[in-house]
């Protein structure tokens, strides 16, 4: 019973606690309640006390009663408001409500059947007021409520069975019936009150915890809440924030945060990054844009550090700004956020930024930030294309430096470059260091072929300077390929191929120049990489063929060998040249593979030839790169049963430009086991006589420049006739390219050149008319 009359579930300290609201409710009415009781039982008793004196008992019994309720309301008052009660306190409420419900339910008990009808009358008013009112002035402690609605309503249906009064039947029924309603509602209210008590202990308990988390944030974290009133000025802020910003809500209330951020940066000018007005100024819009916003960065400094905070906030109506009425739009918010210092991750972010965008060796911007700047040029952003010069640059033989100077001083040396080519742009252009040993410019604006020159004149000026690498002066060079946008492409990856394309030629026509972009060298382009692939098939499908052109003794004018030449026709280029296709094949690293066949067939077609005939195959320079170049040759030549005095390797001066040990070790390995090795093409390229000191050849071979020329040109003799008295001195034979008369076979003859090649004897030709032609020029005098 007493579990269904209590309006909540709790547990005993929560239960206390609503006990003690329970009593203050009641409490807060008992000085009306009391004085209403008063004047009723004075009126009742003034009125029927000549009928029965002990009305005025009656009266002191509840004067005894309202003193003890009004006690009870005074000790309340005067002291602090109680946070529990205990279940005594509640008994104690019960029995006086009880008690007060049993004084006033006695009236109509022992009067209702002695007084005069209009008195009847009035006391059954009388008591209907106070069973509801009572009731109702009860209601936060229902127990004590429904005892004295019950006990008076007993007193009164007392009474009125006792009385003839006509009706009271009715009266009777009625009485019950509002009782009964005023018992329901008081469970009803006593319940919603219940409720109420619950959900005030819910809320006041969350906030509890929300104001314990709130503190220990405050305390312990490094971010800060931070509130700004509708006119811009900092309200409740951590006091983090406060110290940080120096803020005195006394002395700044003209200063906004904006303001106030600002004002830590006039402590050191010096911390503070160029772009901090850009940051303050989105924070300035954000705040006048009443919406919210998430991690905004703005500099502040602090004591003499910069520090980096992110800022989160939403804006806060307030609830009376503006007239009634007044449009949110033209209402200004405040704001409620938070900030966290995020110093850390914002130098994390810079770093991986430069990282990403930076080359780290040389401070330039890499390829990524390049193509990026690029595409924006090419309106790729949605802004209107631009028009730029756009140079690729390669160093020159960069790799030697590496090898001879080591790669730290290969590091030196691009640094001085880059250091060199950025001093050298103006402000809006930009330089970058694509990858190894490549840079490209763009010269923003620049669309004249002059300008670009002249740029590239003088940018080659700047970095050809001697650099410093750890005590050896070294000067670099560069080669350079210029392409312009939008002329030559206006797409980034169209516009770069062409600048490469461009340095390509510049490399190609002997470095250490600038070349522009032209569309024959895109033809060029797409050229090559057909020949490429077609080279590719020729070799898989073995579509490629030798012919062997004779090497005549100028002496007996007997064929001495026949030198093996490549050929290749192309179902869709018809006949390439071999000065064509050789490059090709060396640059897609096609050479050792087409060089080993060749060695193959060769060998295998000297089977043919007249026993003693050497057969001269060209080594192409690429083909020492492959660490395995002498077992490949020495396994083929077994493997043909060809007699290695038989075969002759002819290799131009570019092997030296490789790794020399390496090559000379490889050479040597071959002449010991019996190979012949020319040098062809001599008086060409390097000539370096240091090669010819450091291995000894069986035969140099005079490029067929000077022959042509030797009978004309003084020099061309001159230089033949040295090469010829060198190769001579040094036991070497001489085999002269490209004779075609009979005069130049003569001259060569005279000075004791040994053999000759050329159209004068013979042309290139098939194995069958090569191994014809060798047997016609054996006899002596043939
Ligand atoms: N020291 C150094 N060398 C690098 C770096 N990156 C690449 N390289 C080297 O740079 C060289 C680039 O060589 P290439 O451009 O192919 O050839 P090159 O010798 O310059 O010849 P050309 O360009 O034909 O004149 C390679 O040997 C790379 O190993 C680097 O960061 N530091």
């Amino acid at each position: 019973m007493r579990r269904s009359l209590a309006p909540y579930e709790a547990d005993e300290p929560l239960a206390a606690s609503f006990r003690a609201k329970q009593l203050q409710a009641m409490l807060r009415l008992t000085p009306l309640s009391m004085l209403v009781n008063l004047f009723n039982a004075g009126f009742l008793a003034y009125r029927l006390a000549d009928q029965s004196a002990w009305l005025w008992g009656w009266l002191l019994v509840l004067l005894f009663f309202a003193y003890q309720a009004m006690a009870a309301w005074y000790r309340a008052q005067r002291r602090s408001t109680r946070q529990t009660a205990s279940r005594k306190a509640m008994r104690r409420a019960f029995r006086h409500a009880l008690g007060l419900g049993a004084l006033w339910g006695a009236l109509p008990a022992l009067l209702l059947s002695s007084v005069e009808v209009q008195d009847q009358q009035m006391l059954i008013t009388i008591s209907c007021g106070m069973i509801c009112a009572g009731g109702f002035a009860l209601v936060t402690v229902p127990a004590a409520a429904i005892a004295y609605v019950l006990v008076m309503t007993a007193g009164s249906m007392v009474g009125l069975l006792r009385t003839s009064l006509p009706g009271a039947e009715i009266l009777f029924c009625l009485l019950v019936a509002y009782s009964l309603i005023v018992v329901a509602s008081v469970q009803v209210m006593a319940k919603s009150y219940g409720s109420r008590l619950v959900a005030e202990a819910d809320a006041a308990h969350k906030q509890q915890i929300v104001g314990l988390l709130l503190r220990d944030f405050e305390e312990n974290s490094s971010d800060f809440l931070w509130e700004l009133a509708p006119n811009g000025q900092l309200g409740h802020a951590s006091s983090r924030l406060n110290r940080a910003l120096q803020f005195d809500p006394q002395q700044d209330t003209a200063f906004s945060l904006v303001a106030l951020i600002a004002r830590t940066h006039l402590q050191q000018p010096a911390r503070v990054p160029a772009d901090a007005g850009h940051y303050l100024g989105q924070l300035q819009t954000a705040l006048s844009t009443p919406l919210p916003f998430r991690d905004l960065l703005v500099p502040v400094v602090i004591g003499d550090a910069l520090r980096w905070w992110a800022l989160t906030a939403k804006p806060v109506w307030p609830g009376s700004s503006g007239a009634p009425g007044t449009p949110i739009s033209q209402v200004t918010p405040g704001w409620r956020g938070v900030g966290a210092d995020v110093t850390d991750r914002k130098h994390a972010e810079d770093a991986m930024h430069r990282l990403a965008h930076f080359d780290a060796l040389t401070g330039l911007a890499n390829r990524r930030h390049f193509q990026h700047r690029l595409q924006q040029l090419c309106g790729h952003d949605g802004s209107t294309p631009g028009s730029a010069a756009l140079l690729c640059i390669d160093m020159d033989n960069f790799k030697r430096v590496n090898d001879a100077y080591g790669h730290a001083n290969g590091d030196l040396l691009l640094k001085a470059v880059a250091q060199r080519m950025t001093s050298t742009i103006r402000g809006r252009d930009l330089v970058a260091r694509l990858g190894g040993d490549e840079f490209a410019i763009l010269l923003d604006g620049v669309t004249e072929v002059d300008e670009a020159r002249c740029f590239a004149t003088r940018l080659m000026q700047a970095i050809e300077q001697p650099c410093d690498l750890s005590g050896i002066s070294f000067t670099p060079h560069t080669s350079m390929g210029i392409a312009f946008l939008p002329r030559d492409g206006q797409q980034p990856d169209e516009i770069l191929h062409h600048a490469d394309l461009a340095l390509y030629e510049a490399k190609a026509r002997g470095r250490r120049q600038a070349q522009f972009f032209c569309m024959a060298m895109d033809e060029k382009a797409q050229r090559r990489i057909a020949l490429e692939d077609g080279l590719r098939q020729a070799l898989a499908q073995r579509a490629m063929h030798l012919v062997y052109q004779p090497q005549i003794s100028l002496r007996t004018h007997q064929i001495t060998g026949v030198e093996a030449l490549l050929r290749w026709s192309s179902p869709r280029f018809g006949n390439v040249s071999p000065a064509e296709f050789i490059p090709v094949a060396e640059e897609a690293g096609l050479i050792r593979d087409i060089g080993l066949w060749v060695l193959e067939t060769a060998c295998t077609a000297a089977h043919q030839l007249p026993a003693g005939l050497l057969v001269a195959v060209n080594l192409s320079a690429c083909q020492f790169d492959d660490e395995l170049l002498v077992d490949k040759i020495l396994e083929v030549v077994a493997r043909s049963g060809l007699p290695a005095e038989r075969l002759e390797l002819e290799i131009t001066e570019s092997v030296f430009l490789k790794d020399t040990e390496d090559v000379l070790t490889a050479l040597h390995r071959l002449r010991a086991a019996g190979i012949r090795i020319a040098l062809d093409d001599f008086g060409v390229g390097y000539s370096s006589l240091a090669y010819l000191r450091s291995f000894p050849f069986h035969k140099l071979k005079i490029d067929r420049s000077f022959v042509m020329a030797i009978l004309q040109s003084a020099e061309s003799q001159a230089i033949v006739r040295s090469v010829i008295d060198l190769a001579s001195a040094l036991h070497m034979e001489t085999t002269a390219e490209g004779i075609e008369t009979a005069e130049q076979a003569a001259l060569l003859t005279q000075l004791a050149c040994t053999t000759g090649q050329g159209y004068h004897f013979a042309r290139p030709l098939p194995l069958e008319a090569a191994t014809a032609f060798a047997a016609t020029h054996l006899a002596p005098g043939a």
